[in-house]
């Protein structure tokens, strides 16, 4: 449903944005492209999904929730990476201060929390954390999901969405077409049996 482009630097996957633009130019009408930024300032955030013809965008860093009310025409995935009980803490805080200011995300993404890491680790969240989230009715989860352990981490958590990037790759950077598929069919196939 969505193609992620992420524009981090420090990534394996870094694309350059000519080569995004043309990936965005060739996407089916009913694929969306989102941009992946890491604690970039968010004039230059809007201004090149702007250039690129971005809807959506993926805040994976420490942007504070000052920044979503900035990026106010663009919609909103604000990732949070959550390894302990005070990160969702700091979520909810997070949110709740985002609303206050009168810009939440449109989507919360929860992923892996791996010191030193920005995203992209491979790794899960730990099962304990997930019965301390909040209701989330755009839920995206994230970290670790592979063709393997989709389905059964969807029929657990129950996500609006999930997201991939090493799980589906034959090295890093390097997305496997196959696996991708089988992704996406083992996802499916976890929402259409669900009771
Ligand atoms: O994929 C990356 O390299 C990356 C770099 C910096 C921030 C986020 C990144 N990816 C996001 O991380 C999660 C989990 O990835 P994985 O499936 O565990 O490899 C996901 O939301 C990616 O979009």
């Amino acid at each position: 449903d969505w193609v992620g482009l992420n524009f981090h630097p420090g990534s394996p996957r870094r694309v350059d944005p000519a080569l995004a633009a043309e990936i965005v130019a060739a996407l089916p009408r009913t694929t969306e492209a989102v941009g992946l930024f890491v604690d970039r300032p968010p004039d230059e955030v809007a201004a090149l999904a702007d250039r690129i013809g971005l809807g959506i965008v993926q805040l994976h860093g420490q942007e504070p929730p000052e920044d979503l009310g900035r990026l106010g025409h663009l919609r909103l995935v604000r990732a949070f990476r959550i390894g302990s009980a005070d990160a969702v803490a700091a979520m909810v805080a997070y949110l709740r201060r985002a609303e206050d200011l009168g810009r939440g995300p449109d989507e919360v993404l929860v992923d892996a929390y791996v010191p030193g890491c920005d995203g992209g680790t491979g790794q899960a969240i730990a099962d304990h954390l997930f019965p301390l989230l909040p209701p989330l009715p755009r839920l995206i989860l994230a970290g670790g999901l592979t063709p393997e352990n989709v389905a059964e981490r969807v029929a657990r958590v129950r996500p609006w969405m999930v997201d991939v990037a090493s799980g589906v790759e034959s090295a890093p950077g390097q997305k496997d077409p196959d696996r991708v598929v089988a992704f996406i069919q083992a996802a499916r196939s976890a929402v259409s049996t669900a009771p």
